[in-house]
């Protein structure tokens, strides 16, 4: 597909923590297409960059030299201000411990991306309702996350993460605080949201089952890609 720029391009990343003699490099040189509408998993042992990766890749982060462009947008020419608003179009985030806030209904912090957005009231109110439906969450509504369970929790995030219907969702660990049960049902929504709706997702994740949900594996160790990339189903 050489005429089909990859959605998501990274080229001779690097990015390091501290200073000096106290420098430790996390990648030198990282490269990674991921077409649009994948659905990829990023396992690796622990300290190998995968959290890095993922606030590289929502514009949390900066590299010190090479290329992130997701969208055609270039995130390592973009100020804060930029990057900023380049995430509330183009982004959802699902986090491993859910990030809700505890204050609010779960109606309400699935709306709290959409206060951003010049709609009306009953605009946001009806999306919200979609998409608290579509994640099987209607009679949730009016719930404060301490009423709810985690896998429950968890689908609250994942509604907040699409509420704004971005082309790219990242999640961090989705069911790395779940039983079973409720990690497959996260994970159930998060293949449909990638197959129904087209939603390109790049997953970091150490639970082989979420693993295989995901199209592909990517195998980070120690800031590289392993050469080798195992295919899904
Ligand atoms: N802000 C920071 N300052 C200094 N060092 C950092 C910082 N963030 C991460 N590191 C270091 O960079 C390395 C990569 O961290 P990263 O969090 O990306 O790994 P990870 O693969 O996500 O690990 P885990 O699976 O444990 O979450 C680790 O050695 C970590 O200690």
């Amino acid at each position: 597909m050489t005429d089909d720029p990859s959605f998501i391009h990274l080229a001779g990343v690097a990015k390091s923590y501290g200073r000096g003699e106290e420098r430790l490099p996390i990648f030198d040189g990282l490269s990674l297409d991921i077409p649009r509408g994948d659905f990829v998993a990023v396992m690796g042992p622990s300290g190998s960059g995968k959290s890095t990766l993922l606030n590289l890749l929502a514009g949390l982060d900066t590299a010190e030299a090479g290329r992130v462009s997701i969208g055609g947008s270039d995130l390592s020419v973009m100020g804060e201000g930029a990057r900023g608003r380049w995430r509330t179009q183009t982004l959802g985030i699902v986090f491993q411990f859910y990030n809700l806030l505890p204050m609010l209904t779960a109606a309400e912090n699935v709306e709290l991306p959409l206060l951003l957005r010049p709609l009306s009231k009953r605009e946001r109110r009806e999306r919200v309702a979609t998409v608290l439906g579509l994640l099987g969450l209607q009679e949730r509504a009016r719930h404060y996350p301490r009423q709810m369970s985690g896998g429950q929790q968890q689908r609250v995030g994942i509604a907040r993460a699409i509420v704004t219907d971005p082309a790219l969702l990242l999640c961090d660990e989705p069911t790395g605080d779940l039983d079973r049960r409720s990690a497959d049902e996260a994970l159930a929504m998060l293949n449909l949201l990638n197959r129904e709706l087209g939603k390109t997702i790049v997953m970091v994740t150490h639970d082989p089952a979420a693993a295989k949900v995901a199209r592909r594996v990517l195998h980070l160790d120690k800031g590289t890609f392993r050469p080798e990339v195992a295919e899904a189903a």
